[in-house]
């Protein structure tokens, strides 16, 4: 059997990094936003419908993030319509993942776990978090997003308390050391007590 640990927590907040902690204590691993990555990328299962829905948003055979973004600025419902199209082909590919994966754990990093309510599709949840600062701090480190664009996807996500308090696991992701600690532990606990149990 195959425990799934679905790993979330807000945007900036340290899910990928801790995910591959996860992998280092031997867990499988299945990460969302690389599924979109895939799926965006040319020859991926999104770019036909992204170009029927939005043209101009696939250039060079390839979904341009730069693009959706300069849509959502235009029009924020914009990127509800990305989610009813990119949504059930994540959900295909989590779905073939899960059907062969064979580690005794296998980690699900989905920034929108308790959102789009997959967490009843999961044996136990985790949730990395961090101050707002150190939030903040982050992705506007990372150069990526505008501050509008970064309080647009804030202001979607599920407030950082409310995943905290429904989740099984928190890890605090304030330095390496202290977030792989943390992993290890649960890691323990899951192959001690809720493994077979
Ligand atoms: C908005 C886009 C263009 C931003 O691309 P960019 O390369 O700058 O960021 P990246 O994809 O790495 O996402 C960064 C983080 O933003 C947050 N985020 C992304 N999409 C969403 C969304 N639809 N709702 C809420 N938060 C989101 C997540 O925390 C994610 O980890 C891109 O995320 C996208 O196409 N999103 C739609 C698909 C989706 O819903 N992905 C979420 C995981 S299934
Ligand atoms: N435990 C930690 N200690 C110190 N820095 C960290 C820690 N975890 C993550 N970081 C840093 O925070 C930044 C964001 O981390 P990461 O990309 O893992 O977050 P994420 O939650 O996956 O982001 P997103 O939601 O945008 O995809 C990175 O620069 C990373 O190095």
């Amino acid at each position: 059997m195959t425990f799934r640990l679905g790993l979330t927590g807000s945007i900036g907040m340290g899910k990928s990094t801790t995910a591959r902690m996860f992998v280092d204590e031997g867990c499988a691993l299945w990460d969302a936003d690389a599924a979109v990555h895939r799926l965006y990328a040319v020859g991926g299962a999104a770019v036909p419908a992204m170009t029927a829905a939005f043209p101009g948003v696939v250039v060079n055979g390839a979904v341009s993030r730069a693009a959706i973004k300069d849509l959502i600025a235009a029009d924020p419902l914009v990127l509800s319509r990305i989610e009813q199209i990119v949504h059930p082909l994540v959900a295909a590919d989590r779905k073939a993942f899960s059907a062969e994966t064979v580690s005794d754990i296998a980690v699900y990093d989905i920034p929108l776990l308790f959102e789009n309510r997959g967490e009843s599709q999961m044996d136990a949840t985790v949730c990395v978090t961090a101050t707002p600062d150190i939030q903040r701090d982050r992705v506007m480190a990372r150069g990526t997003m505008s501050e509008e664009q970064f309080q647009m996807i804030l202001a979607k996500q599920m407030p950082d308390a409310e995943k905290r308090a429904r989740s099984d696991y928190v890890i605090e992701t304030d330095t390496l050391e202290h977030a792989r600690a943390q992993v290890q532990d649960v890691v323990r606990d899951i192959r001690e007590n809720r493994l077979n149990a």
